[in-house]
């Protein structure tokens, strides 16, 4: 007799955490740990992992990585889940310093930005949208100063990377790669909402299009870091495959305090490691510190807000700044600024009368995780709502180079309350706009920017390593940024108003925010979307920019076109930090591709071939 489903979800979990254990590369201690390696790579990220694989696969070159989080675990996969991993200890737990002009529908004025602290880094925390950017971002890139990242050049790391997994797109060889260690998927399952999404394009005269190929603007089911309906982190995609690489150390739960440069020379020579034993109230007591040396380079892959925190705490930032906090200086570049994201504008609602939506009651009921347990399909292998885009280049550039994208959320705020507490949005705020309509199903098309000209910037609140730095987004002070996401609703609208959204019943939630309200806004106006998008100004997640790489002559450069880091030797940055401008998509795989290229830059730099 056939076994009844449930049995065989459970069995599949049980195994799938036994062979969890065993995957990974193992935790070295710090007593474990060699005095000196030839490269030091901090930070077990998108780029962490990918660059200690590549690096550590020459003969002869041994390497440290080193991560403050722990291993990933098998419920990390889970793509319709992505979003509770932001309450748990894989999240560093930001939130931007208190603004009176965004964030504002949320506790204190501040928005959370969550960035992974685990084994894979953001790359286990994020929705696993795949997206490279257009060719023009590149273009860009090598125009600001640096050769080498024109689009011609990174194209082939893209493809390099890529496993694409979706028959006609890896077909298509002059974009697509299948050889490489990430896998690249449809999410195989799909609402209703996202079906009418791709019509309404059409209907508008819109193009279906594979973004990652010839051209990007158009409609499109997301393309994602996924493998038969699993999460693809950058540990699964670079790390598990060679855990039992003797060259490769990788210590866990391990905080890099500093980088020790020899202040004579201005020569990174090692990094200094906090490891803090785990475990509630565990504190200080029992922790251990240690320089550990490098005898090539010390390579900083600890995200865009981390990377910057540990060169200004090793002296290299702002003069000014390190001299207020009292760290000596090494060398005095503008460390911390050209600070990026992707902001978009959210809490807006589109109702349906039907149940087509991905409500939590029925997500989390035991058919549909049996489901994915057992099959890795249904609605839980949607990475947490996301299923559809649209890219679109409002201001009509002839190339396509897209300035703003619709993404589609099968749910929104009122579908899970891991949504709205992750944003740490308002409670009573919440409760007037939304709590009557908790109980209806609905969904989401979030307009984003993509091209922002506002730029923030990462200060130390202190010399403490422990301690979090301050963040500043600075969204909107270009008011350029606003009108255009104000475009950006507008446009969802219409699509929103198509025959195909349409035969859904959908209908606009008109629920104003009661600030905006008051300061006597219509409901609908230009202006009262201005107020709405000041309130909801939702993070996509995508830090950037915060070591930006440039020439010396480039006065808001940290590294330059290989890079490394400005007047200081052996020391280089290499994740979405050193990116010049943020391209017009989604991060992961931009950074996937720049610790690629970094891979063979050192490689080249050492004589390797
Ligand atoms: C919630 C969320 C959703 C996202 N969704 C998407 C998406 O769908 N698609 C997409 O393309 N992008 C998405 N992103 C963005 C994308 O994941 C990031 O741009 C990318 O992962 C950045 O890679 P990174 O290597 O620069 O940094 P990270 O991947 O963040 O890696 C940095 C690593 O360094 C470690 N670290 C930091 N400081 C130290 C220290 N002092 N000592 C030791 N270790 C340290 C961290 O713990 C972390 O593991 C999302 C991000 C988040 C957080």
């Amino acid at each position: 007799q056939e076994p009844p489903l449930y049995t065989e979800a459970v069995w599949n979990t049980f195994v799938q955490l036994v062979r969890d254990g065993l995957q990974e590369p193992a935790d070295r201690a710090t007593e474990a740990l060699l005095p000196e390696y030839d490269f030091i790579v901090v930070g077990a990220g998108t780029a962490g992992c990918a660059l200690a694989a590549r690096l550590s696969e020459v003969a002869g070159w041994s390497v440290l990585l080193v991560e403050a989080g722990r291993s990933e675990i098998f419920a990390m996969d889970i793509p319709i889940t992505a979003n509770l991993l932001q309450f748990s200890d894989a999240n560093w737990k930001y939130r931007t310093q208190p603004s009176n002009s965004s964030c504002l529908a949320m506790k204190g004025g501040r928005c959370n930005w969550p960035r992974g602290k685990v084994m894979g880094g953001s790359s286990v925390l994020n929705y696993m949208l795949y997206t490279r950017g257009h060719r023009m971002d590149f273009d860009n890139w090598e125009r600001l100063g640096n050769p080498g990242w024109g689009f011609k050049d990174v194209l082939p790391y893209f493809k390099k990377i890529e496993n694409m997994q979706v028959p006609e797109l890896a077909a298509d060889k002059e974009w697509h790669g299948t050889g490489g260690p990430v896998y690249v998927s449809h999410i195989p399952y799909r609402t209703p909402i996202a079906t009418a999404f791709l019509e309404a394009g059409r209907e508008l005269g819109h193009n279906v299009v594979d973004y990652n190929g010839a051209n990007m603007t158009g409609f499109a089911h997301f393309q994602t870091t996924m493998l038969r309906g699993e999460r693809w982190s950058s540990n699964h995609a670079y790390l598990r495959p060679i855990r039992g690489r003797a060259s490769l150390h990788v210590t866990k739960e391990t905080l890099a305090t500093r980088v020790v440069v020899d202040p004579v020379t201005k020569e990174a020579v090692g990094v200094e490691l906090l490891r803090r034993p785990s475990g509630l109230g565990a504190g200080l007591r029992g922790s251990t510190r240690r320089v550990v040396r490098a005898r090539r380079e010390v390579i900083l892959s600890a995200g865009a807000i981390n990377s910057p925190q540990l060169l200004m705490l090793s002296g290299i930032g702002p003069r000014q700044h390190l001299q207020e906090l009292g760290i000596p200086l090494v060398a005095d570049l503008p460390v911390g600024e050209n600070l990026m994201d992707h902001v978009s504008a959210g809490g807006i609602l589109f109702i349906v009368n039907d149940t087509v939506s991905l409500k939590s009651e029925r997500l989390y009921s035991g058919a549909i995780m049996t489901e994915w347990l057992v099959n890795r399909t249904g609605p839980g292998s949607i990475p947490g709502g996301c299923e559809s885009v649209a890219f679109y280049a409002l201001d009509g550039n002839k190339d396509g180079w897209p300035d703003l994208e619709l993404m589609l959320i099968s749910g929104t705020l009122t579908s899970d309350v891991t949504f709205r507490d992750g944003l740490g949005l308002d409670l009573d705020l919440y409760d007037k706009m939304f709590q009557p309509v908790e109980h209806l199903d609905s969904w989401s098309l979030v307009p984003m920017l993509l091209r922002p000209r506002s730029k923030g910037r990462i200060r130390l609140r202190s010399r403490n390593p422990l301690s979090k730095p301050l963040i500043y987004p600075a969204y909107f002070e270009q008011p350029e940024d606003l009108e255009l996401l104000v475009d950006g609703v507008l446009e969802s609208l219409r699509v929103v108003g198509t025959k195909a959204m349409q035969r859904l019943g959908t209908r606009l939630h008109e629920a104003a925010v009661p600030a905006c309200v008051r300061r006597g806004l219509a409901f609908g106006t230009r202006a009262y979307w201005r107020c709405h998008i000041r309130h909801f100004s939702l993070t996509i997640y995508h830090q950037s920019g915060t070591c930006k790489m440039g020439p010396a002559s480039d006065s808001g450069a940290v590294v330059d076109p290989r890079l490394r880091v400005h007047g200081v030797k052996r020391l280089r940055v290499v994740d979405a930090s050193i990116m010049p401008e943020i391209p017009s998509g989604h991060t992961n795989a931009p950074t996937f591709m720049i610790a690629e290229k970094a891979a063979d830059l050192i490689k080249e730099d050492h004589n390797v071939r």
